[in-house]
């Protein structure tokens, strides 16, 4: 199989996991007789350096025009104080906007020689297996105004979604659970907020169509308990754009580490970017130890949902167990025993367990 993936390592630890993971691709590529091409482009601050934007129109039909998107992180202090619609953040929510990838999968997995390297209780991590369904170009981060008012002395953010954006993630999250426990979580904040009244007016009516799932409304503050006091208590978890960035992070720690967690951004006609769930790490770039796991994660993600190579995708994540449960870890992991690597050599050893 022939595929063409545009590469945006972006700031931080960008450009460090990027590497790993595409070399994990050519590994995959090699054993399993594929060609991929990359195409490396500009996104962020690193991006704002060169040309003094975020994200330009070019590599944006850069995307438009490959198979997928790879994106490491973008952000760092050095472009906190620029113009607020130049910072590298709203590179990465320009092209989620423009390619319209409205759904994202963030999967929270623990594996099993990782459970001690969590904080929880091992008998609260155990049967975690969680996949968030998180609204992506909608909701607070979209919403205009987002300004300050009066010299300064006040402030206005804007939460805005329409019907159809609310109906088309809480389908996806209907569709999602069918394929997996049948359980469905609807996250909101229904008691004081309007749109989390329309959202959870939206779940009822879509029950009603798929009556074979079973559908909870959970408020969003319980929420971010519940995920620590009881977190196989989850299937599908479905909730807007904040909330599912919060909540999203807030499950990494179960597992142990945000460099484990992988995502994918879909939109309505199966086009993907994938993307680690953590940022772009500032306090630990340059220095070969970041975990690339995420990363790698993320790509195995793009060969299941962008390529179909489920085969494929399959031999990265048992690579990445295999080479878990040999010990083999990066310092983010609380580990006893095994062997503390840094990056580079976490990506030889994933590579290394491929076929
Ligand atoms: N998708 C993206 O590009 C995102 C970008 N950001 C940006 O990243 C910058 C830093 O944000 P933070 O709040 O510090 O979040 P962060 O996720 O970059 O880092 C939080 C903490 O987790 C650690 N960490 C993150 N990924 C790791 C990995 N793979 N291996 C080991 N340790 C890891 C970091 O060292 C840090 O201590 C900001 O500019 C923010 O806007 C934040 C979240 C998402
Ligand atoms: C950096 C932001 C635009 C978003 C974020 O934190 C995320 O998508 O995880
Ligand atoms: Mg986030």
């Amino acid at each position: 199989m022939k595929k063409h993936i545009l590469t945006l390592p972006g700031d931080g630890v960008g450009p460090e996991i990027m590497t790993g993971a595409k070399a994990v691709l050519e590994k995959i590529a090699e054993d399993f007789n594929h060609e991929f091409t990359f195409e490396e482009g500009l996104i962020g601050g690193a991006a704002y350096d060169a040309a003094g934007t975020p994200l330009d129109d070019e590599t944006l039909e850069r995307a438009k025009n490959a198979d997928a998107v790879l994106l490491g992180a973008v952000g760092g202090p050095k472009w906190d104080t620029i113009d607020k619609t130049l910072r590298p953040e709203q590179g990465l929510l320009k092209i989620r906007k423009e390619l319209g990838l409205f759904a994202n999968l963030r999967p929270i997995k623990v594996f099993d020689k990782l459970i001690p390297a969590s904080p929880l209780k091992e008998t609260i991590v155990g049967g975690t297996d969680i996949l968030f369904v998180r609204e992506l170009t909608g909701g607070l981060y979209f919403g205009r105004p987002s300004e300050r008012r009066d010299g300064g002395n006040s402030v206005v953010d804007t939460l805005v979604y329409t019907k159809e954006e609310i109906e088309r993630i809480v389908e996806y999250g209907f569709q999602a659970a069918k394929l997996r426990g049948g359980r469905l979580t609807s996250v909101d904040k229904a008691n004081v907020l309007e749109s989390s009244r329309m959202w959870r007016e939206i779940v009822d009516a879509k029950s009603a169509e798929h009556p074979e799932v079973k559908v909870e409304h959970a408020l969003v503050d319980s929420t971010a308990m519940k995920l620590i006091t009881n977190p196989a208590h989850f299937d599908v978890v479905v909730t807007e754009n904040l909330f599912g960035d919060i909540l999203s992070d807030e499950a990494s720690v179960i597992t142990g580490s945000i460099g484990l967690l992988p995502s994918a951004s879909l939109n309505g006609e199966g086009f993907g970017l994938y993307e680690p769930v953590h940022g772009s790490a500032p306090d630990i770039a340059g220095q070969n130890i970041v975990n690339p796991l995420a990363m790698i994660l993320s790509a195995a993600m793009m060969l299941k949902y962008s390529f179909h190579l489920s085969e494929e995708a399959e031999a990265v994540e048992a690579a990445v167990d295999n080479a878990l449960k040999d010990g083999i870890h990066t310092s983010d992991l609380d580990f006893e025993g095994g062997r503390k690597v840094g990056t580079e050599e976490m990506v030889e050893a994933v590579m290394s367990y491929i076929k």
